[in-house]
């Protein structure tokens, strides 16, 4: 496989805090990688410098081998990647389609008054949630009426529906049931059978395993190790979230 995006040396400091200390990252074309690591050990922080979050200190990352400066998520946006972060940034009060199309809404101008195309919104909201066999009644119900785990897919519909390669999900299932985190999962894999990049932040190595290629492991702002899932086991990632071993020197 090839690699989609790499990060060169990407480094980046709050006042004091060391954040990241010279990160390199690979992400290749159709892969789920994990980004993994304690508390504090910035996974957060690599994803918003990806995502034009936040613009690092130091450091390169190419897209398709070509340098890229991504300094605002517009700029992340246009080479095709899309962050959805663990609040959501759901509009409760408005209906699916609403928070699908939110901000990038269709109209129509008459008399040079733009108008909403609803119709056309709420038919492709349909079709984006079918393709990706999400299951929920109507796009006309309200996003306070959803559950968690109806949230969460509603926000990666949105995420999946304008991207055109990369994915990040900032721990997506952290805050569901069993029922809705299989859901989620399901979806990560849907949305690699779908030729989708994906980054996925989680502390629950078990989906880890389930669903992800490759691993990369952060421990205090720097790499402890990249495995290959057929190459690892849950006991070495342990170790190297521990500080116990370490694969980079
Ligand atoms: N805005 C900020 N100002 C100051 N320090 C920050 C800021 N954001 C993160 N940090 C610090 O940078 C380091 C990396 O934090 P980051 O949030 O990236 O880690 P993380 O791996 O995502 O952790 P968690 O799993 O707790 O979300 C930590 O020491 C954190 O306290």
């Amino acid at each position: 496989m090839s690699n989609l995006l790499e990060l060169q040396g990407v480094t980046k400091n709050y006042g004091a805090v060391r954040a990241l200390k010279g990160i390199d990252l690979t992400l290749r074309a159709g892969e789920v990688l994990a980004l993994i690591g304690d508390n504090g050990a910035g996974k957060s922080t690599l994803i918003k410098v990806i995502s034009g979050a936040i613009v690092p200190d130091g450091g390169r990352m190419l897209f398709e081998g070509r340098e890229v400066h991504v300094r605002r998520p517009e700029d992340a946006r246009a080479l095709g990647i899309e962050t959805v972060y663990q609040d959501l940034a759901l509009f409760d009060n408005s209906d699916i389609a609403e928070n699908l199309f939110a901000g990038r809404e269709p109209v129509r101008h008459i008399l040079g008054v733009p108008f909403l195309r609803r119709a056309e919104m709420h038919a492709e909201s349909a079709r984006i949630l079918s393709t990706l066999k999400i299951h929920i009644r109507s796009t006309k119900a309200l996003v306070k009426e959803l559950s968690g785990g109806q949230r969460q897919t509603v926000a990666i519909g949105r995420a999946v529906a304008f991207s055109q390669r990369i994915v990040i999900l900032d721990e997506p299932t952290a805050a569901l049931g069993v029922p809705e985190q299989e859901k989620v999962l399901e979806l990560v894999q849907q949305l690699r059978g779908g030729g989708y990049s994906v980054v996925l932040i989680s502390h629950n190595l078990e989906h880890i395993f389930r669903v992800s290629d490759r691993m990369h492991v952060l421990r205090q702002g720097e790499t402890a190790g990249v495995l290959s899932r057929s190459a690892t086991t849950p006991e070495e990632v342990v170790q190297l979230i521990t500080g116990a071993k370490r694969l980079v020197h």
